[in-house]
């Protein structure tokens, strides 16, 4: 089944509602999505592992991640696009702090796209559901540097740039291998296999009542 975007905002905040915090949703998403990359790429460990993050929570489920890849032994660097007092979320915020404690995981901020490695995986975390309009920076040079890097590309949620209610791009959008995205399929983000290579739902630990009144 596949919903729209407001109807997984919906559910979201339902469940939050009932005690499954979005801090609990962000944690089992980073953790589904680590698990997806880890059974199709083997071991890790030792592997250069990009992680860029936007300012939302596509972000944040970037940081889970990189917490969870520190776990398997790769060597996990986190990109943030933009400073770390600006970031949006609460649950975003909590998983910075988390990282900030961990020195096997590096954390660059700013969004300089200048680094002295080439990486053998690239996890787009940078927008999800909550994209608007044409691509701004330092959004921008991300997306381009991830299309321009020969290595495998991991997009959280949806491809940045892929619109996942209407399955449009914007001015600019990553090219994935795999993508997983979270509770349920939406509506856009089957439209662009070309995007989002491998595609995969994975269940986070919603309640099913979460879902009552919406779908
Ligand atoms: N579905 C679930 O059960 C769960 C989803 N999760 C993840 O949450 C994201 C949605 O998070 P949200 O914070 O609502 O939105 P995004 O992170 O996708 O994007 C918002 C940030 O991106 C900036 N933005 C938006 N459009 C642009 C643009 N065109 N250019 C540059 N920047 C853009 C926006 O900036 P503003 O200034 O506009 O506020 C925000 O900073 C979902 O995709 C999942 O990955 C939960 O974590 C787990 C459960
Ligand atoms: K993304």
């Amino acid at each position: 089944m596949e919903i729209t975007v407001e109807q997984m905002y919906n559910i979201e905040n339902k469940g939050h509602d009932m005690g499954f915090l979005k801090k609990f949703m962000m944690e089992n998403a980073g953790a589904a999505a680590v698990k997806k990359l880890v059974e199709k790429l083997g071991n890790v460990e030792s592997k250069n592992i990009l992680i860029f993050v936007g300012m939302g929570n596509n972000g944040g489920d970037g940081l889970v991640m990189a917490r969870h890849l520190a776990g398997y032994g790769a060597k996990v660097t986190v990109m943030l696009l933009g400073t770390p007092e600006n970031i949006k979320t609460e649950e975003s915020n909590w998983n910075w702090s988390i990282l900030e404690k961990m020195p096997s995981v590096k954390l660059m901020t700013g969004g300089t796209i200048d680094f002295n490695f080439k990486p053998d995986v690239i996890v787009d975390g940078i927008l999800g559901t909550g994209i608007s309009g044409e691509i701004r920076e330092p959004y921008a040079s991300a997306i381009n540097y991830i299309n321009q890097t020969n290595c495998y590309k991991f997009a959280v949620d949806v491809p940045s740039g892929l619109d996942p209610q209407t399955g449009e791009t914007a001015n600019i959008y990553t090219k994935c291998d795999m993508t997983v995205t979270f509770h349920k399929m939406k509506q856009g983000i089957p439209k662009r296999p070309d995007l989002t290579g491998e595609l995969f739902a994975e269940k986070i630990g919603i309640p099913p009542e979460a879902e009552e009144g919406i779908l």
